[in-house]
């Protein structure tokens, strides 16, 4: 099997090793830069739970080099996959899969979801439909990304929590091609079930990136804080109170409440959400795919999100004055 991690930063990296480690795919990743060039001078170096292993994938930098693929596996943030997404075409062989293993929503949210806005695109992800056409929905496989990781320098990635990818058919079947990746996350030894219900799982997750993300970004604060202090938590509450209402709104069922969402982020303590990072990094945040998004989808369902729209407003000054957006 065929598999190429396109953008392999911190969760691709991490994906990448296990699978060259530990799989029986052949790996190929795409990067740039000094991470690219340390990886293919000394390999890719993974540090996790106290271990170190290096291997060598195929490490390049162009599509081209790489070749069709039966999996290519988008790790990339999301505002990169837009700019991205025209190079990708040398990998896209007839029956080429795309996983998107990146926050938010992604592209494909609409694709076979039956209702009214089944086939619609997502203007915040998604500008002019660009992607829906170049990486069509019919190859996606969704997959939501529940492990934690970063590059501390070029060429190395430090895993620090989980290895659960979920992944799922935007039309919820049980498809060959979902199972036989599945297998080879397995083999590698992450957890990868492949559940029928995909959309659900990524609004679980997104629901904490939602509000914590942009409220960590907007006022410094480690998760604990924001799922402590009680002002900020309220407005966290408020945020996905808002963000559930939507969801509902186009069939998204949710198997937890709100609380039980926000003690799972205070469970991971004083940790520095990824928006916040991008920022002090002086990196592009994700903040379309996170709240601009949910606050596209709130016109379009008519839901009030003001909480959202407030922050959202915010936080685009933030990153604009930051240089990040
Ligand atoms: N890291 C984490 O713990 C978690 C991340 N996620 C999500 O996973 C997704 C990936 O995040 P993460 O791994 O942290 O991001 P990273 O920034 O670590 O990885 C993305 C990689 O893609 C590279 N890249 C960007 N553009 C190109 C290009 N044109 N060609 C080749 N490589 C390119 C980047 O290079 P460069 O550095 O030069 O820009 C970077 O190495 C995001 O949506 C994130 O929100 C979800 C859960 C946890
Ligand atoms: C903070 C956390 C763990 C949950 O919102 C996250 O996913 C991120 O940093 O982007």
């Amino acid at each position: 099997m065929r598999i190429c991690i396109f953008g392999a930063g911190a969760i691709g990296g991490l994906m990448a090793a296990r699978l060259a480690a530990k799989g029986e795919s052949e790996v190929t990743v795409i990067a740039r830069g000094p991470h690219l060039a340390a990886m293919q001078a000394h390999g890719l170096k993974l540090i996790s739970e106290g271990e170190e292993t290096v291997v060598r994938p195929r490490c390049v930098e162009t599509a081209a080099e790489a070749g069709p693929q039966d999996y290519v596996v988008v790790t990339l943030k999301a505002h990169a996959l837009p700019k991205v997404a025209p190079q990708m075409q040398p990998l896209l062989g007839p029956e080429t899969a795309i996983v998107s293993a990146v926050n938010g929503i992604p592209w494909w949210y609409f694709y076979k979801l039956a209702g009214p806005h089944e086939d619609r695109r997502v203007e915040s992800v998604d500008p002019g439909g660009a992607l829906w056409e170049t990486l069509h929905p019919s190859r996606a496989i969704g997959c939501i990304v529940y492990p934690a990781a970063d590059v501390p320098e070029p060429g190395v990635v430090n895993h620090t929590y989980g290895d659960r990818f979920t992944l799922g058919e935007p039309d919820g079947s049980r498809s060959p091609r979902a199972n036989a990746l599945s297998a080879a996350l397995v083999a590698a030894g992450f957890k990868a079930p492949v559940r029928p219900k995909i959309r659900d799982e990524l609004w679980v997750k997104l629901w904490g990136n939602l509000a914590f993300n942009p409220l960590s970004a907007l006022t410094g604060a480690t998760l604990d804080v924001i799922t402590g202090d009680p002002e900020l938590r309220a407005v966290c509450r408020t945020m996905m109170l808002e963000a559930q209402g939507v969801a509902e709104a186009l069939g998204t069922r949710f198997a937890i409440d709100v609380d039980k969402r926000i003690a799972g982020g205070a469970e991971v303590g004083a940790h520095k959400t990824s928006m916040l990072q991008d920022l002090e990094r002086g990196r592009p945040m994700e903040i379309d795919a996170l709240l601009g998004v949910v606050v596209e989808l709130a016109a379009l369902v008519e839901r009030p999100a003001p909480t959202c729209q407030t922050v959202l407003a915010l936080l685009r000054t933030r990153g604009r004055l930051a240089g990040c957006y």
